[in-house]
């Protein structure tokens, strides 16, 4: 036999009611005779609670208790046969009037004990499970109303009143031996003292209610319907990853429960715990799904974590102090001070230093604490031996929680990396020395970003989720577009990656959303919707959205995003870029950007500054990392001037091969900081400097290859104008080295600590001979590759290449 309870959603509609009824009935016709539990119906318990404030303060409650009659009518009225429906109204009109009654006298007393407010309360359940009771027995015969204050007996502490068991459980025995053809319909939360006065069982109690009735019956299964899936790896209103769990202890139950998780009631897991009978929770609004079992003896599972559970809103005092230093009873003076004045104490920590300890409250007993601590501990503050408690609020717990985590190294060095790569500051840890729970306060703010984090690090199967905010919409922003939109799919089941890109800007407009933009109109979107472009608006946005695992990526070519480099590493968000400019200026900049994302624990990618999508710059990171010494560097890193040479052929003069490389994507937005040399004597120095020479722009030594007419020139056009003027002059060069069987190349060197770049001549013997198209050829003399060295080579420049080495490096961010 089963215990069916249902939750007050699930009775706080027809349509809930009617799912209800289908459920009893397909478990009577499956395993036969379920036993019922009923909440109240939804917001009942506390508009009766709220009414019984507000009469005990001389307000009127009339019109509350009109609608709750009301709803329960409507139910009938749409629910049960007119012809069965007079007395059911009857039955419910003296309830209603007695709630009248009592209220009123409550009214004129101005007085509210906890005693009448549990009879008030009483009568939400008793509405339900009478009204249900009567609807469920038009169709079956053996329907029958039991009033639990009948049968569940409990001492007098009303409001969270202490079940006699042994009593309860003889009483229900005893009724469900004389009722055993009968179909139980229960009240749930409400049971009675020695007297017969009503009392309740507290937050949650018709759960407890349904547990005392398995453990009396010894039923073999007790379901809890409600609306959600059952247990979930975290809220899902805040973690959209969130998954039903299939299975858990009744440990590990209890733990995300006490953090949160307002699936189940702890201490009603307690009668079932003890005879071992199983709980599962189920959707009554999706009966089909199975749902999460809460049992012993689980199977093993390979999740390090059962799951994430917070505490939305706490404060925490803090008490320090030599007084408390090897004095043995403090900590018990303390909160048995505490538990006195009824104050629950969610978390305690304390250093081993015995100097301070910290514990959390909830936010509306905070007040009440420090006057009660400051009281107690009067001679102590006056001693100076204690410091005043400080107090804390606008913090959040989580905790993750865990059979697996015992004796697991590394889970808590997850947890923590997890925080602290997104910028989430600990204020306080916990975990008990059971090992199934280590709790961290951090600010309320973060709780989303923390949640969402910490689940993308330990549920690894599932997609880990970047959010990426795009600046740049030109050439290379808009093929990472494409290549994010084309790949997705790939991305998420082959790799476990899913790239949200939350925010598009450009130097008009800007727009961001949380949930991820559509990148098959981003175009359209960003033009219809976008606000204007404001650069220090957007990173303001992309630092107030504070989403965990953000990466910015700077796909301009402008020194103004590099103004907030220091700022947004700061916030902990990683940054990609295959802007130049930021590891090009100073090098006390450059040095500063490493150093800010490596102290934020953030990364810093860069592949796209030399040699567009080519492994470079990791080649030279992981000849350094190694303890290689780069001895010397030969390259050719202009895929522009690279193109240009590879085609300036025949007929076709210098100035048209020049167009030709802007209209492939090779130049840089400005083309002649290609052909000046400007973008080359970047990708060196950028280059030196990863090799461990602190070099400065000056340092790079550049022989131009242009006339000083081209140099001169103010504006774009004005260069094109002079290339054609200068016509004769490259021609003259093309044909020096054809006659000499050469090809001129434009290559830089760096060796012993100097950088230089020239254009050179060289003849089929040479390494850097034989190129074609944009490509870009780098070698690398080192300690190790000193006889021959290690070459990399391949297209160099254009968008395709480009953004699919921004696209790598965003990949992989956070990877190591
Ligand atoms: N082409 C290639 O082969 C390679 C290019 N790169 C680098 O890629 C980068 C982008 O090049 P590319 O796409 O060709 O350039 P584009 O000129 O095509 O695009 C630049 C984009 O940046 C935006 N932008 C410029 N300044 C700002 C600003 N201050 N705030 C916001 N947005 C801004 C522009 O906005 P708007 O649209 O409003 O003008 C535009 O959308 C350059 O740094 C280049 O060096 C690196 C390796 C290879
Ligand atoms: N304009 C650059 C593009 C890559 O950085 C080049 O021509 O190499």
């Amino acid at each position: 036999m089963k215990i069916l309870k249902f939750g007050g959603t699930s009775v706080g509609s027809v349509e809930s009611i009617s799912k209800l009824l289908q459920i009893v009935e397909r478990e009577d016709q499956s395993t036969g005779n379920p036993v019922i539990v009923l909440s109240a119906m939804s917001g009942v318990t506390n508009l009766l609670s709220a009414m019984a404030d507000k009469a005990s303060q001389g307000g009127t409650f009339q019109d509350e208790l009109k609608q709750l009659e009301e709803r329960h009518f409507d139910v009938i009225k749409e629910l049960l046969a007119v012809s069965r429906q007079n007395p059911v109204f009857t039955q419910l009109r003296i309830l209603f009037n007695e709630i009248e009654d009592l209220l009123q006298g409550v009214s004129m007393l101005r007085e509210l004990t906890p005693r009448t407010r549990d009879l008030v309360l009483s009568y939400g359940e008793r509405c339900s499970t009478f009204m249900i009771s009567k609807i469920a027995g038009q169709e079956k015969d053996n329907t029958i109303f039991v009033n639990a204050a009948d049968l569940v007996k409990t001492d007098s502490s009303f409001g969270q009143a202490k079940v006699n068991m042994e009593l309860t459980e003889i009483l229900i025995r005893d009724y469900y031996e004389k009722n055993k053809s009968k179909m139980l319909f229960v009240t749930g939360f409400i049971a009675s003292n020695d007297e017969g006065r009503i009392t309740t069982l507290g937050r949650g109690g018709s759960d407890y209610t349904a547990a005392i009735f398995g453990s009396a019956l010894n039923a073999s299964e007790i379901e809890i319907w409600t609306d959600v899936n059952g247990m979930m790896t975290a809220d899902p209103r805040m973690v959209k990853k969130a998954f039903s769990l299939p299975e858990l202890s009744y440990t590990e139950a209890m733990e995300l429960s006490f953090f949160g998780a307002k699936v189940i009631y702890p201490p009603t897991m307690i009668p079932a715990f003890m005879k071992k009978i199983p709980i599962v929770i189920r959707n009554t609004f999706e009966p089909d799904f199975i749902g999460s079992v809460i049992k012993h003896n689980c199977d093993s599972s390979d999740l390090a974590i059962k799951g994430i559970s917070s505490i939305n809103d706490i404060s925490i005092i803090n008490i320090e102090g030599s007084g408390m230093v090897g004095k043995a009873g403090f900590s018990g003076r303390l909160f048995s001070l505490l538990a006195r004045e009824q104050i629950n104490v969610i978390l305690i920590t304390q250093s081993s230093s015995e100097h301070s300890i910290t514990f959390a409250i909830h936010p509306t007993d905070a007040a009440k604490a420090q006057r009660v601590i400051e009281h107690e501990f009067e001679l102590e503050l006056l001693a100076k031996k204690l410091e005043a408690p400080i107090f804390e609020k606008g913090l959040a717990v989580l905790a993750i929680v865990g059979e697996n985590m015992k004796q697991t190294p590394g889970i808590s060095g997850k947890l923590f990396h997890a925080l602290g790569r997104n910028g989430i500051n600990v204020r306080a840890i916990a975990q008990g020395s059971s090992e199934y729970n280590i709790s961290v306060i951090i600010s309320h703010d973060d709780l989303n970003k923390g949640l969402n984090a910490v689940h993308d690090a330990f549920f690894v199967d599932l997609n880990k989720t970047l959010n990426l905010f795009c600046l740049g919409t030109g050439n290379i922003g808009k093929t990472l577009f494409r290549q994010v939109q084309e790949h997705r799919q790939f991305l998420q089941e082959h790799n476990g990656i899913q790239i949200r890109v939350v925010g598009i800007g450009n130097t008009r407009k800007m727009y961001f959303d949380p949930d991820g933009i559509d990148l098959e109109n981003w175009e359209t979107t960003l033009d219809s919707a976008g606000q204007t472009a404001d650069l220090s608006a957007f990173v303001e946005k992309m630092k107030n959205l504070n989403l965990p695992n953000c990466v910015f990526a700077d796909n301009t070519a402008s020194l103004k995003p590099i103004e907030f480099y220091h700022e947004i590493f700061s916030s902990n968000i990683s940054i990609v870029t295959c802007n130049k400019i930021g590891n090009s200026s100073s090098y006390s900049q450059y040095k500063l950007f490493k150093d800010t994302a490596r102290t934020h624990g953030v990364d810093y990618f860069y592949e796209t500054n030399v040699g567009a999508g080519l492994p470079i710059v990791r080649t030279l990171k992981d000849l350094m990392v190694s303890g290689d010494r780069v001895l010397s560097i030969e390259a050719i890193l202009s895929g522009t001037i690279s193109y240009i040479f590879n085609n300036y052929k025949g007929d076709v003069t210098f100035h048209d091969i020049v167009k030709q490389a802007q209209e492939k994507g090779y130049t840089e937005p400005d083309p002649r900081d290609d052909l000046k040399g400007t973008d080359f004597m970047r990708k060196m120095l950028i280059l030196a400097r990863d090799a461990g020479y602190p070099l400065e722009a000056e340092d790079v030594h550049i022989e131009s290859m242009l006339p000083q007419s081209c140099i001169d020139a103010q504006s774009v056009d004005e260069f094109y104008a002079e290339l054609k003027k200068e016509g004769a002059f490259f021609e003259n060069l093309k044909k020096q080295a054809q006659a000499e069987r050469k090809v001129l190349r434009y290559i830089a060197k760096l060796e012993d600590g100097k950088a230089t770049i020239n254009l050179q001549m060289v003849d089929d013997t040479h390494p850097f001979y034989a190129l074609s198209g944009s490509d870009n050829i780098i070698s690398f003399t080192t300690d190790r590759y000193k006889e021959r060295p290690m070459v990399v080579k391949g297209p160099g420049a254009g968008a395709d290449v480009t953004a699919a080495g921004v696209f790598a490096d965003i990949v992989n961010v956070g990877a190591q």
